[in-house]
């Protein structure tokens, strides 16, 4: 039903002049799940969480996020989800307590509440200890940490990712999907999206994206059993071949075709 959806949108488009970045793409997100958005640089997928988000218009289509219509109530969505890029957005000459402490007043929070809040996300993202540390001497895994507490000071119920993890190590990887598993179990709705298939095999459900249409959605579950591969890479590799009627060389987050002179496919 669509209230239980935390997305909900229909023959979503978006173009730039006569570029098609994202073509008349269909998502129903239900609440509380890992959502992953997935497919190689220019896919269209930063436009379609732009779109969500509220800070870009749709050029056709209807949607909802969070019950908010996408076209019309932009506002309210941004006051209600959480965001979070791979730029982190903190601010490096402050401390990780201030910036916590900067971001409850862009939110609003009360002063009562405040001090509970930071504290309840400096425990969240094990940076105890760390509250008057200057960011900028943080590592790129701490950093992240600290951008996720922020993106959640005002306890949003949707949180989105927009390749959250391109810049930190694996070791820190693997502790910001532990992080972002219990925030859902929690019941709050996940949308990330993200180059790395190990990242696509751990959301509840994906997409793939490629040349502004999504080719196929499922859990990583289905779509490897349905196209009878042995892995998501292969699964999405599979998808654009049919799609373009071309080899795919390398692997998905590159996505070189194999051409003959005539153009056919080796
Ligand atoms: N404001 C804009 N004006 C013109 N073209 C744009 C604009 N924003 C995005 N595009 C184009 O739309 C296409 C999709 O871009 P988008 O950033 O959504 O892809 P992406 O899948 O997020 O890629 P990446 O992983 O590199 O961020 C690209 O070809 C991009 O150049």
């Amino acid at each position: 039903m669509k209230e239980e959806l935390a997305v909900y949108i229909k023959e979503l488009s978006k173009s730039f002049k006569k570029f098609i970045a994202v073509d008349k793409i269909n998502l129903k997100i239900p609440k509380g799940k890992i959502y992953g958005l997935l497919g190689p640089n220019g896919s269209g997928k930063s436009t379609t969480i732009r779109m969500l988000c509220g800070v870009l218009t749709p050029s056709e289509g209807e949607g909802s996020v969070l019950g908010f219509d996408i076209c019309k109530e932009s506002e309210k969505i941004k006051q209600n989800i959480g965001y979070m890029s791979q730029k982190f957005s903190l601010y490096e000459d402050l401390t990780v307590y201030e910036n916590l402490d900067f971001y409850s007043s862009i939110y609003s929070l009360p002063n009562h509440l405040k001090k509970e809040r930071i504290n309840e996300l400096i425990n969240m993202a094990g940076l105890q200890g760390k509250e008057k540390v200057i960011t900028k001497n943080l590592s790129g895994g701490w950093k992240q940490r600290l951008a996720l507490g922020c993106s959640l000071i005002h306890k949003p119920s949707l949180l989105i990712l927009d390749e959250p993890t391109s810049a930190v190590d694996p070791v820190s990887r693997r502790i910001f999907w532990e992080l972002i598993h219990n925030l859902a179990k929690q019941g709050i709705t996940i949308i990330v999206t993200t180059h790395y298939m190990d990242e696509a095999e751990s959301c509840d459900e994906i997409a793939f994206m490629f040349s502004g249409k999504i080719l196929a959605k499922g859990t990583p579950k289905e779509l490897i059993k349905n196209r009878k591969c042995k892995n998501l890479e292969d699964v999405f590799i599979s998808y654009v071949q049919e799609q373009t009627g071309e080899k795919v060389q390398s692997s998905f987050n590159e996505m070189k075709f194999i051409h003959n002179k005539e153009g056919e496919q080796k």
